[in-house]
């Protein structure tokens, strides 16, 4: 197992989410501003997660689409450490957020197939990190967080200008196989940490850390 993979456990939305976070290790949170997830969280909410997420613990606001009305709000009341575009952003939109925030973009890609691998090259020359995440299937309500894996073979030896991040699907049994395929130095999960939709589960991040960061 390399010695240097971080993890992000994404969609916290409690004060006990933090200190499991803080206690397994990782070294990520993501809070989740897409109205219709089940990991939804206010500004209000999240800047009181913010403030109980200690200095060393990156704060990634996840958001989809968002207009600039919407992060002007969002950055006056959470003080987020890196943005998450989660939807149809182009690359030129990036780029454009992240000159009027002045805060790091991780770009979200969805991989289904060899024909999303073009997207990744694309986003890694203007991005300040890559989330190589599950292609969300057809009628699907949520552009990420399903729980559903892609193929990881798919990447396997492929390396953009930019830190990235794995994503889909991953669980506590599959990450350091997932690790191994691709190369992966940081990992992301939501939905094999939660009890229920939405609801982190301490034991299951405990777990998930333990099989994806090196004794
Ligand atoms: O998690 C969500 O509910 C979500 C909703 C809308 C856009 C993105 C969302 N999640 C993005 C993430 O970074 C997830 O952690 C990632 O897609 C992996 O999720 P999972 O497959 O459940 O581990």
């Amino acid at each position: 197992m390399p010695s240097d993979v971080n993890v992000k456990i994404c969609g916290v939305t409690r004060p006990q989410d933090i200190t499991a976070v803080v206690d397994a290790g990782a070294r990520y949170i993501g809070l989740n501003f897409f109205p219709k997830s089940p990991r939804y969280v206010t500004p209000e909410k999240a800047a009181e997660l913010a403030a109980l997420t200690p200095e060393g613990i990156c704060k990634v606001a996840l958001v989809v689409n968002p207009t600039d009305a919407e992060l002007d709000a969002l950055t006056a009341v959470v003080p987020i450490d890196m943005l998450q575009l989660h939807g149809s952003e182009t690359p030129e939109r990036v780029a454009e957020i992240k000159a009027r925030y002045g805060l790091p973009v991780m770009k979200a890609v969805g991989v289904g197939g060899p024909e999303d691998l073009a997207a990744l090259d694309a986003y890694g020359r203007v991005a300040d990190q890559l989330l190589v995440d599950t292609k969300p299937p057809k009628g699907a309500d949520l552009p990420g967080g399903n729980g559903l894996a892609f193929d990881w073979t798919l990447i396997a030896g492929r390396r953009w200008p930019v830190p990235w991040m794995l994503a889909g699907g991953l669980t506590s049994e599959t990450v350091a196989e997932a690790i191994r395929v691709t190369g992966a130095r940081q990992v992301d999960v939501s939905s094999a940490v939660e009890s229920a939709p939405g609801v982190k589960d301490a034991a299951l991040i405990q777990g998930f850390c333990r099989a994806a960061l090196p004794d």
